[in-house]
């Protein structure tokens, strides 16, 4: 067994497919929604009364400023998936080319990490989320199995003089380990 992927055992009934690659020499497993999913637009108008109140030095209601920060907030995509590696092998997620393309739909962390040692911790049992914001003008409904972003797996280095805290252990994923 040296990598591949499971299903997490909240979605074991839920008929999801493991990660494939598309052709032959593909680099990139896609992964798919494992739920219907709605990414509302940013372009909502408490966002853009936001922006008007910045810029006529106004304040902007509390209930616009919040709306419009849900808005902005990234979308976690469940893919009911967890993958195992080596130990010195991480998975890189990246966005499809084609989502921002045609769908308008980013990946605001630029590519996504997902670390040997998120497999089965304790919280989220290693679950792999990709990470949406919808820049298009109207909102966009993702079914369940629509296929969202791509993980590459990929070996990687250790700097000299790296000796690793045993004491340091994950226990969940986006921001677990600390400020
Ligand atoms: O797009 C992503 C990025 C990360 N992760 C999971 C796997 C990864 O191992 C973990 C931590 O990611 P990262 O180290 O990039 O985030 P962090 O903000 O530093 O969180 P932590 O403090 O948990 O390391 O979150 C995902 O599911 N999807
Ligand atoms: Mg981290």
């Amino acid at each position: 067994m040296n990598r591949g992927f499971k299903i997490v055992s909240k979605y074991k009934d839920h008929n999801l497919s493991l990660p494939m690659r598309a052709t032959e020499q593909a680099a990139g497993y896609d992964f798919a929604s494992a739920d219907d999913i709605v990414l509302p637009s940013i372009w909502k108008l408490n966002f853009l009364k936001v922006l008007w109140a910045l810029k006529h030095q106004q304040k902007a209601s509390e209930a616009d400023m919040q709306a419009a920060q849900k808005v902005l907030k990234p979308y976690l995509i469940p893919t009911g998936i967890k993958a195992y590696m080596q130990p010195n092998e991480v998975l890189i997620i990246a966005n499809r080319s084609s989502n921002p393309l045609k769908r308008g739909l980013y990946l605001p962390n630029g590519i996504g990490v997902i670390d040997a040692d998120y497999y089965d911790n304790d919280s989220n049992e290693g679950e792999i989320f990709v990470q949406m914001i919808n820049f298009g003008l109207t909102d966009r409904t993702i079914k369940k199995g629509d296929r969202i972003a791509q993980g590459i797996f990929m070996p990687f280095l250790i700097a000299d003089g790296d000796e690793l805290n045993p004491t340091n252990k994950r226990t969940g994923g986006f921001g677990s380990s600390g400020k």
